[in-house]
């Protein structure tokens, strides 16, 4: 039976899947994975290179096949805002642990994110796509692969991380 000992952190680009997952780690004894760090270290590449050189399918590809090789155990990791693009993955990633949505609202998604441009964030549908087009078509993917859902709305990345640390024990 596959390992269930990792939590695994989904949801909107700013939503605080890195920052808070690193002190989410500290508080459940856990490892922390980085999964874009991975995408980055596997490529060689910075996921913006990545982007730009392979467009959004080339670089859900690549972060499709990252995520599905991942074999970490006891630990936390934090997927990119991109990752429920790829079915696979995130079937992989929900038969070796625990899926956490880090649910945020669009005001905040549009707070925390400035330029959409900036950031690296994967468009599907082109660069007309505007934020709220964005918080829109992916909202159901994350509800789709949630196994528990934390609202983190108006918390500090550390009030943040002990309402999923309840949530999770
Ligand atoms: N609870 C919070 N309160 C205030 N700012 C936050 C909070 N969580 C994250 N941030 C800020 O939002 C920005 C994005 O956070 P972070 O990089 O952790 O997001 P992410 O979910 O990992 O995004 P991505 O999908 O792009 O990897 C950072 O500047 C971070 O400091
Ligand atoms: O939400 C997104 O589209 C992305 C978020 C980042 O974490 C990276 O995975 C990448 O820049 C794409
Ligand atoms: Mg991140």
């Amino acid at each position: 039976m596959a390992d269930k000992s990792n939590i695994v952190l989904i949801g909107m680009p700013g939503a605080g899947k890195s920052t808070l997952g690193i002190v989410l780690a500290k508080i459940l004894n856990k490892d922390f994975v980085d999964a874009d760090l991975l995408i980055q270290n596997q490529s060689d590449k910075t996921l913006q290179k990545i982007i730009d050189a392979l467009g959004p399918e080339g670089f859900i590809e690549v972060e499709n096949a990252v995520l599905s090789g991942i074999s970490a155990t006891n630990s936390v990791i934090s997927t990119g805002g991109s990752a429920i693009y790829s079915d696979e993955a995130m079937k992989h990633l929900a038969e070796i642990g625990t899926i956490v949505y880090l649910q945020i609202s669009y005001d905040s998604l549009k707070t925390r994110l400035g330029d959409l441009q900036e950031r690296g964030v994967v468009l599907k549908n082109g660069v007309s796509m505007s934020l709220h087009d964005l918080y829109d078509e992916r909202k159901p993917l994350y509800e789709k692969y949630a196994q528990i859902t934390v609202n983190v709305d108006d918390l500090t990345i550390t009030a943040a991380a002990r309402k999923v640390a309840s949530a999770v024990e």
